[in-house]
């Protein structure tokens, strides 16, 4: 769940993020949340949100983890959540990219550049969109996070020539002097007053700077199904198979499909909408009802696992659309660990690095170990019996 916070991490205050709370602030604002799945698992056990019972007997083994690495972006996040721990940050550019830098986008696409600075990604076109459609000029923004991002109107700049573009600056930012996390495409279509952006957005990250459980995962033999942005967030390393989504339900439709077929190893499910639709565009009403949305589509998820799946639902960063901004906020990320076999559950540590769930992964499939993290599995009591019976 791309986004969803529990609650200022112990170190907001470095990040300007104090008092931000993804969860409760939205369940707030929506007059409580109706996510019956989450409650049954436990999500108000980890801390109480407004409209969500708390299980006298939680389904699931719950806590809330705090992100050891230096940023609060997606690839921090997620890179963590498989093992690593990001020390030194990436650069981000709040007054935009260095003049070098844009004279050699525009040398190696033969387009100028407008924007360069810091901008939510439908302000920028609302801006700047008319201008492209009649010069033919490239957008170029970034935001709080290490991005560099271009706009793109489908019918001025045609996709293929988009992706080219972005891959072409991918390349010359391959240099560690820029440590950019991700470029990313973001094309548009509409009339100006009224662009809209489309699915067709691409994003080209760096590579995780070392192995993650995923690359431990094909090392091992398993397969590693990844949904959504997870293979352009590890830039397809460790990634075996990779499934693009169109929005949360698609993402939700993929995961079921991937669940009923017969695979060993892991599928990784990355729903963006949460982020990019509401949390980013400060849209409580939105994001509470695309936590409703979710919700529901847990009945199928918690019928289809099988019994020997493990199902951990969790969070990369926080992105509180109450918060003054529109950037990410520094906050715990939930974490809900099921298993039909599982007859217990329970409080798991709350430890300090999201790493604790690659370890964990880790460990159920007997791969090599992350450097950060340790594996839930030695808490959760009856887990012997289910080692036994999916060994069986
Ligand atoms: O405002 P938009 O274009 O949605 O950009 C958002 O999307 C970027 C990548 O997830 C974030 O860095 C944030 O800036
Ligand atoms: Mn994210
Ligand atoms: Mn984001």
């Amino acid at each position: 769940m791309d986004s969803v916070g529990i609650g200022e991490g112990k170190d907001a205050a470095q990040f300007h993020d104090v008092g931000s709370h993804t969860l409760l602030h939205i369940a707030e604002y929506m007059n409580g949340l109706n996510v019956p799945n989450l409650a049954k698992l436990g999500l108000s056990n980890i801390e109480e949100i407004p409209g969500v019972p708390k299980a006298d007997k939680p389904l699931a083994y719950y806590t809330k983890l705090q992100e050891k690495s230096v940023g609060k972006d997606t690839m921090t996040g997620h890179w963590e959540i498989m093992g690593l721990n990001i020390d030194q940050p990436f650069n981000v550019y709040p007054n935009g990219f260095p003049d070098k830098l844009i004279k050699q986008i525009e040398e190696i696409t033969g387009r100028k550049v407008v924007g360069n600075k810091p901008a939510s990604g439908t302000a920028i076109i609302d801006e700047y969109g008319e201008h492209q459609m009649k010069t033919g000029d490239l957008i170029v923004y970034t935001s709080a996070d290490p991005v560099l991002q271009i706009a793109a109107h489908e019918d001025i700049i045609p996709l293929e020539e988009l992706y080219d573009i972005c891959e072409k600056v991918r390349e010359i930012t391959k240099d560690p002097a820029y440590l950019i996390g991700r470029i990313i495409a973001r094309p548009y279509v509409g009339e100006p007053g009224n662009f809209t952006r489309t699915s067709n957005r691409h994003d080209y990250a760096l590579k995780p700077f070392s192995k993650t459980v995923m690359n431990s995962l094909q090392d091992g033999g398993y397969d590693v199904i990844a949904i959504g942005k997870i293979n352009d967030i590890f830039d397809g390393e460790g990634v075996t198979e990779a499934i693009r989504t169109k929005d949360n339900m698609d993402g939700m439709d993929k995961l079921l499909e991937v669940i009923k077929k017969d695979f060993s190893g892991m599928s990784f499910l990355n729903l963006v909408d949460f982020d990019a639709l509401y949390g980013h565009r400060r849209d409580p009403e939105g994001y509470g009802k695309a936590l409703e949305a979710f919700d529901k589509r847990l009945d199928e998820v918690l019928e289809s696992i099988r019994e020997d799946d493990l199902l951990i639902i969790t969070a990369d960063h926080g992105n509180d659309p109450t918060f003054p901004g529109t950037d990410h906020t520094r906050e715990y990320i939930p974490v809900l660990t099921y298993a039909k076999q599982l007859k217990d559950s329970g409080k798991l540590p709350e430890n300090d690095t999201f790493a604790d769930i690659g370890a964990t992964i880790a460990d159920n499939f007997d791969v090599e170990m992350p450097n950060h993290g340790q594996s839930f599995l030695p808490k959760i009591k009856d887990l012997n019996e289910w080692i036994q019976y999916r060994t069986n």
